[in-house]
């Protein structure tokens, strides 16, 4: 029956659709996410009253209207659609923040495999925001909320948290993030996670992460663990073991035959579970440069001196054109022209676009990002093009509040000869310095 209501609707909508609803009548009340690209209902018995019975009588009941394929952005999550005026506000709220769409990877693994040590690792180095579903539940019973004895009960038993709890709080601690990378920690726990995390947010993991680890060594380290949480005791303990197994190795497979699971070596020493973890997270870091020598070029064609600072540490050295051969050190020589420009600002403003860049590690904390710069302005009213061959040097430091922040330390910029083909053209864009 799930299957033929989806396809007819695929078959009117002519695109791929996921939405979110709840089955309510006075017997039971079940979460229901449906995906056309599966084909497939997912459903789940909720525990909760979802919606609650005195505002709404239908029978089924459209919570989350999640088009998500239609739309790349964040939804307000279902679950704050059924509760009190104040989760309405926030809810909007939540819409409000309707960002650029976030990507998420998701890092599973046996209770004590070291998903949370890990997580930890990789946000010092990667510049993620890690989102640990148990921390967000813990969090909750410790807000008063009126889930929390339901939570609570649930952690105790070592059993899964009705999926709309879980995807609300971790929708809403997106949605407050300024950040777009998350990493998101012991999720998806079931199927029934899974699809209601990609029918409310549209959002499918770039990868996940599976650590691998045997029991022996896991319940070692969970009896060990001495962090007081309720559900590390051999009852628990064992129990949480039979639910991943049953619940959560199935979501391990699924990521598994979709080609996006890497799965590493839990076993080792935490370092070296760490060093197989990072070429997965280099891409990142590569992306985060490159935008942000970008975002440098873009200040200095707009001639915008505190962005300079910003990006720049104080003691930049420099090889350019302009200093003739010598070292510049410090900020006042590039000030000069910035301002300059500022001042006298050209007809039209130069365009900096970057041309095959590439990008080397020499350790953790310093990267080398080569490219060629390609400046287009006029001249006269004639468009003209000029190269530079640029080599910029980029070192990570905490800043004063003891963030991890990229700074400039050195480049080195050289004007690329002419292609005389190009100039010779005429009516083409040339030169702008012949
Ligand atoms: N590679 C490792 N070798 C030895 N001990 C480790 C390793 N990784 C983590 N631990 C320790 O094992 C315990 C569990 O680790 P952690 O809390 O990171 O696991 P987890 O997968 O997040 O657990 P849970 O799913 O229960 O939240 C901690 O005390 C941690 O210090
Ligand atoms: O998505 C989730 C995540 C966690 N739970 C419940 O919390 C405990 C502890 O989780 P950790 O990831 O080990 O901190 C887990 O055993 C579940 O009971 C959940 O229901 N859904």
């Amino acid at each position: 029956m799930g299957s033929l209501i989806t396809r007819t609707l695929q078959k009117s909508l002519k695109r791929p659709f996921r939405f979110l609803y709840w089955s309510a009548n006075s017997f039971n009340h079940k979460m229901c996410a449906m995906d056309s690209e599966s084909l497939g209902f997912y459903t789940g018995r909720c525990i909760l009253d979802f919606p609650p019975k005195s505002s709404r009588s239908s029978t089924w009941y459209v919570a989350a209207a999640g088009f998500c394929a239609f739309s790349s952005s964040l939804l307000a999550g279902s679950y704050s659609t059924s509760q009190s005026e104040e989760d309405s506000e926030e809810n909007a709220h939540d819409q409000q923040n309707v960002k650029r769409k976030a990507r998420v990877v998701f890092v599973l693994g046996g209770p004590g495999s070291g998903k949370g040590t890990q997580c930890e690792k990789i946000v010092e180095n990667f510049g993620f925001t890690h989102l640990s579903a148990g921390d967000l539940l813990r969090a909750e019973i410790n807000s008063g909320s009126q889930y929390g004895v339901m939570i609570q009960n649930t952690i105790k038993e070592g059993k899964i948290v009705p999926s709309e709890v879980t995807v609300h709080l971790l929708q809403k601690a997106m949605n407050g993030s300024d950040n777009d990378k998350f990493l998101i920690d012991g999720f998806p726990r079931n199927e029934e996670n899974r699809a209601a995390f990609e029918a409310v947010t549209g959002i499918e993991p770039e990868f996940v992460i599976f650590f691998d680890c045997p029991q022996e060594e896991l319940e070692k380290r969970l009896i060990n663990r001495n962090q007081g949480r309720v559900d590390d005791n051999i009852d628990t303990i064992r129990k949480r073991f039979k639910v991943f197994e049953e619940s959560t190795l199935p979501v391990v497979q699924y990521y598994e035959r979709k080609q996006k699971l890497q799965k590493i070596n839990g076993a080792r020493e935490k370092e070296e579970v760490f060093k197989s973890l990072k070429p997965l997270f280099l891409p990142f870091l590569e992306e985060e440069l490159l935008q942000l020598t970008k975002e440098l070029l873009n200040g200095i064609d707009e001639g915008d001196y505190a962005l300079y600072k910003r990006l720049c540490d104080p003691s930049l050295t420099a090889f350019e054109p302009d200093a003739q051969g010598h070292l510049v050190e410090g900020l006042p020589f590039h000030k000069f022209y910035l301002d300059m420009s500022k001042r006298f600002p050209s007809p039209s403003k130069p365009h900096s676009q970057v041309s095959s860049p590439k990008i080397t590690f020499i350790g953790d904390e310093v990267a080398l990002v080569t490219y060629t710069r390609l400046v287009q302005s006029t001249k006269d009213g004639v468009p003209c093009v000029e190269a530079f061959n640029e080599t910029r040097i980029w070192q990570r430091g905490l800043d004063d509040s003891g963030i991890a922040v990229w700074k400039l330390i050195h480049f080195h910029k050289s004007k690329c000869p002419l292609h005389r083909a190009h100039h010779k053209s005429k009516g083409s864009p040339h030169s702008c310095k012949e």
